[in-house]
């Protein structure tokens, strides 16, 4: 079936006779003809096939494209095993074992969100574009802030951590002594003071995710979201139990009423009132905590201070010089920083700093060492960094700047 003109074999002897050839070669070509009959027969079989296979392929693919025009649910991805797939529905919490095509199965991964039609079959894997939760919420299973990377707020950090520690590790607690646990914290103070610190430390010390939603994207980049948004930042939160929702930036929705009656002012009412009906469901709301935060404390509606809702209020206030020294002690620790460096009095020099500023300066003195060819940070490189930083906080208030 394989030979080829040039390899054919030649079906008699050279001795022969002529008449034996002729026969030989008579027989060899009614051979051919009959397996070349045959090929053609399995080639129109295959035809078939083909043509019925690509009929059916037309028809699934049809039957896929109807499935996902018809409603989907959301569901988050849990685990992929040999029986399927684990899938934790969106809204009633259920999971449930499905099925994937082979295709889809190479494609995803436990924690994606992906689309499920009604007898529960992955459709669809969300992409991070067309999921706006992902977009709006960041979600850190486990931040690795701790207690001892945060400088000075000792007090803050102890008052935090018996509203959100207790009633996450002990809730039987509260049960026993009849009192609902404090519900939400508010932290309010300037900016880079480590607000969002305290609230990553405490949610990675109780081992809980930590869910954060900024204030200011909910209101400028999802218009006219904000309150289904707001709902599905609590719904994510009991999805993943025990979690720390962190609002940051809580005056962009929650700012008093102003006189004003644009669209834009009802939208940021609505997610307001959301934020609230969510707060005051608390007892439904599991192991779940809320940390706000904002720098704009005197803006906020009063409605937000109410009773259940914040109602600790914590200052946290820029770091006073022994604060700033424990700061400069802890963003130093891994930097090779030469012996006669006193934090003391880098803390003294960088008056009116915050933790975030305390920063900045390590990195830069970090990279006046660098550009000087150096590999050991000297006191004078923090003096630079220092100056740097003051330089460019007065031009980007708008004054000009004491040096050029
Ligand atoms: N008390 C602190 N101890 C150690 N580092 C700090 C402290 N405060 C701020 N920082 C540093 O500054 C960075 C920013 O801090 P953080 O995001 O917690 O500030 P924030 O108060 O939430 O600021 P904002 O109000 O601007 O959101 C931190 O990642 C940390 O490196």
């Amino acid at each position: 079936m394989s030979d080829t003109v040039d390899d054919v074999e030649l079906p008699y002897e050279e001795t022969a006779s002529q008449q034996e050839k002729i026969e030989s070669l008579r027989e060899r070509l009614e051979d051919l003809e009959d397996q070349n009959e045959q090929m053609r027969d399995s080639l129109l079989d295959a035809n078939a096939e083909n043509n019925k296979y690509q009929q059916k392929l037309e028809r699934l693919s049809h039957e896929n494209e109807k499935l996902k025009q018809s409603p989907l649910f959301v569901a988050t991805v849990q685990e992929i095993n040999d029986d399927g797939v684990v899938i934790k529905q969106h809204g009633n919490n259920q999971e449930a074992l499905t099925e994937v095509t082979d295709e889809m199965r190479e494609d995803i991964e436990p924690d994606d969100r992906v689309a499920v039609n009604n007898s529960l079959s992955v459709v669809q894997k969300l992409t991070r574009e067309t999921d706006v939760r992902a977009r709006v919420m960041q979600i850190d299973h486990s931040p690795d802030v701790t207690y001892g990377d945060i400088g000075g707020l000792q007090d803050q950090m102890r008052e935090v951590r018996e509203t959100v520690e207790l009633p996450l590790q002990q809730p039987e607690t509260f049960d026993t002594v009849g009192i609902q646990p404090p519900s939400g914290i508010l932290l309010h103070g300037p900016p880079g003071t480590g607000k969002t610190m305290l609230a990553k430390a405490v949610a990675n010390e109780t081992d809980a995710s930590f869910i954060k939603m900024a204030g200011s994207e909910l209101v400028h980049k999802f218009i006219g979201e904000g309150a289904k948004l707001v709902r599905d930042l609590f719904e994510v939160a009991r999805e993943n139990e025990p979690a720390v929702i962190f609002i940051d930036e809580i005056d962009a929705i929650a700012s008093k009423r102003t006189d004003s009656k644009t669209s834009g002012d009802a939208e940021v009412q609505r997610t307001m009132m959301q934020l609230l009906s969510e707060m005051d469901g608390f007892d439904e709301r599991g192991d779940v905590r809320i940390i706000a935060a904002t720098n704009r404390f005197d803006m906020l509606d009063e409605a937000i201070l109410r009773p259940g809702r914040f109602d600790r209020l914590i200052e946290v206030p820029k770091p006073d010089p022994a604060g700033r020294e424990l700061i400069f002690q802890i963003h130093t620790r891994d930097m090779n920083v030469a012996d006669d460096v006193e934090f003391g009095a880098l803390a003294e020099m960088a008056e009116d700093a915050s933790g975030a500023d305390v920063k900045a300066i390590c990195t830069e003195a970090g990279m006046f060492a660098i550009r000087d060819d150096r590999t050991e940070i000297e006191r004078q490189d923090f003096e630079a960094a220092w100056e740097k930083l003051q330089q460019s906080e007065t031009v980007e208030a708008g004054e000009s700047p004491a040096f050029a």
